[in-house]
């Protein structure tokens, strides 16, 4: 399913949602940090997904063993590594990696800045060592309220040269876009390029806030954007991309079932639609299972899911000229 002779990329994949079982193991012996099981089989059903989760804050939660044994910067500079090593195994050409600084940081009281450098850091040298273009894209954790996602944006604000985007996740519900916009603001004057997470727990307005108020090029998710058929005529007309994340919408419980995925509509209404991971280390499945698994239980034809995987390239944040270099060098 997947198109060989096209570069693989994955635009929304959180690397601190991407913690292998053994390294929260091995990290937690290191931090004395007790964990609710001593190996990874015991492990396995406290962060990932066995059965769906009831909502977004709940799938959210398991997250959180990841972050807690972070106990310092080498230790965000691990993960940052393993990170790309994991994005080369399953073939990936390049990658968005995005990742919070203050949710990164808080467990063991680091510095958010210090923990942006370990990961840029990390991320660069794996990239190096495991041949796979990468990008990072900040994250604000908007569960943490506004005056922590300000401190959060001016450790990111300060390595903006280590970035090349700011995202807004976190509980969509409890923290909706309008009380981000002083720090949207601030992002756009920095040049940097605007993704959210938009309409996956809340509904097509937090889509529209994000494109007018809070100046998204492509928006994480999107899934309740289906409801509004003048904002996928909108995002269709803008060229807004949809990172769209299959299995996590099923795992979070924002869609039913792959079956019932409105991927098909957002195609079918000439949006440009990516197929990613969100949090391979939660959802526990990789790109390939996107391509594979995923897309076709969703109703895509082969056609549709090689389109995807074009669009994908077009929409990342890559310059004309390292797309154009991507391509040749699979060819
Ligand atoms: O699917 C998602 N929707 C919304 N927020 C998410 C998702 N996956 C992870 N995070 C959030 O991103 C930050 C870590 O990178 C955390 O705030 C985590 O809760
Ligand atoms: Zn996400």
């Amino acid at each position: 399913m997947i198109d060989k002779t096209f570069p693989l990329v994955d635009i929304h994949r959180h690397l601190d949602g991407n913690v292998r079982l053994g390294t929260i193991i091995d990290l937690a012996r290191r931090f004395n940090v007790s964990l609710p099981a001593q190996d990874e089989a015991g492990m396995k059903p406290y962060v990932h997904v066995i059965e769906n989760e009831p909502s977004l804050v709940a799938f959210l939660a398991k997250l959180d063993w990841m972050v807690k044994v972070l106990g310092d910067y080498d230790a965000c500079y691990r993960v940052a590594y393993e990170n790309v090593e994991d994005a080369a195994r399953v073939g990936i050409d390049y990658t968005e990696l995005r990742f919070s600084p203050w949710y990164m940081a808080m467990s063991h009281g680091l510095d958010p800045h210090g923990v942006v450098e370990a990961v840029a850091a990390g991320v660069a040298a794996g990239s190096k060592d495991f041949g796979v273009k990468t990008n990072l894209i900040g994250i604000m954790s908007r569960t943490f309220g506004t005056a922590q996602c300000q401190r959060e944006l001016d450790a990111i604000l300060a390595n903006r040269d280590k970035v090349v985007a700011v995202d807004l996740a976190g509980d969509e519900l409890g923290f909706p876009g309008p009380l981000y916009e002083p720090h949207f603001r601030q992002v756009q004057d920095a040049g940097l390029k605007v993704s959210v997470h938009a309409g996956e727990a809340a509904g097509p307005e937090s889509v529209w806030h994000a494109l007018r108020e809070l100046g998204a090029v492509r928006i994480g998710h999107g899934v309740k954007a289906v409801e509004d058929p003048k904002l996928l005529a909108y995002l269709a007309e803008q060229g807004i991309g949809i990172e769209s994340c299959l299995t996590s919408n099923i795992h979070t419980s924002t869609v039913a079932s792959y079956e019932v995925h409105p991927i098909r509509t957002f195609l079918a209404s000439g949006i440009a639609v990516s197929l990613n991971t969100d949090d391979p280390g939660v959802s526990a499945v990789e790109l390939d299972y996107e391509y594979q698994v995923a897309a076709p239980k969703a109703g895509l034809s082969l056609e549709q899911i090689h389109a995807c995987q074009r669009h994908g390239l077009a929409m990342s944040f890559l310059s004309e000229a390292d797309k154009k270099a991507l391509i040749s060098a699979k060819q």
